[in-house]
């Protein structure tokens, strides 16, 4: 059966993107996935994503990691999927959707896509590092000399090791820009590389650098290889709400597959 599948990117993180309102797509297909998100043998892309009907929300995300496994809320993914329903007509400029992890609250504006993230209520800070989960779970360390660190090395090690072992964990390097501002490398778990962007990774990394004092504003830069995000949240007692992940989200191109 020929599919049609569009690619989009969200400063950089990239995804294959499928309207399956129709239930076209065999979902236990990892093995297909993990093909089509294959930069050599497929079309390649760090996660895929199928939009589907929901009963009691605009639209369902589904979303897989580029391993061909179904993972935990992507964040660029979710901006990324807000501009495909518009671009399908599902939506106009405002929406409410369901994913992995609950309800999100979006908007979207000349390809700039907000998206509201849930709330949250622990991060663990330790000695070198913090760990939060943001929609998925991120390790968030800060190092110097982030630009030439050596981040697949250093965030595979961390990702298999203990304490997150097989169930792993996304991880961040971050450095200090200025006060509000923060330079965001990410290891990701399921694509196990570095990727250009990761958007529940640099929400982590403005909530954990708030709750250390790195920064007192409530609206956060974080530059990315890939591009720059902003988060804006408020924080409430030991927890954070009304967080918002704000960034481009772009169509790239369409074409078809043989499923
Ligand atoms: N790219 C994502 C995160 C995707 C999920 C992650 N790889 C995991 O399995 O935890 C984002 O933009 O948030």
């Amino acid at each position: 059966m020929n599919i049609t599948f569009y690619k989009y990117q969200g400063t950089g993180n990239d995804f294959i993107i499928i309207d399956n309102r129709l239930q076209t797509i065999d979902k236990n297909n990892t093995k297909r996935i993990a093909e089509l998100c294959d930069r050599r043998f497929g079309i390649g892309a760090d996660g895929f994503i199928l939009l589907e009907n929901d009963n009691s929300s605009d639209f369902r995300m589904v979303y897989y990691n580029s391993d061909g496994n179904e993972s935990s809320m992507c964040g660029n993914g979710g901006r990324c999927i807000v501009a495909f329903a518009k671009f399908l007509g599902v939506i106009e400029n405002t929406t409410e959707f369901i994913a992995i992890d609950g309800l999100h609250k979006a908007k979207i504006e000349d390809q700039i896509v907000q998206l509201q993230m849930q709330k949250v209520s622990k991060i663990e800070a330790f000695k070198k590092h913090l760990f939060l989960d943001t929609g998925s779970p991120h390790h968030v360390e800060l190092v110097t000399g982030l630009k030439d660190f050596e981040v697949k090395a250093n965030g595979a090690k961390i990702r298999y090791g203990q304490p997150y072992n097989e169930d792993g964990s996304n991880v961040n390097f971050v450095e200090q820009v200025s006060k509000d501002t923060f330079s965001v490398r990410t290891y990701e778990r399921g694509v196990e590389d570095e990727t250009l962007s990761c958007g529940t990774g640099v929400t982590a990394v403005a909530l954990a650098m708030h709750k250390i004092g790195k920064t007192e504003s409530n609206t956060v830069k974080l530059n990315t290889p890939g591009g720059t995000l902003k988060i804006t949240f408020n924080a409430i007692g030991d927890g954070y709400e009304d967080i918002w992940l704000i960034g481009p989200a772009i169509q790239v191109f369409k074409g078809e597959i043989e499923w």
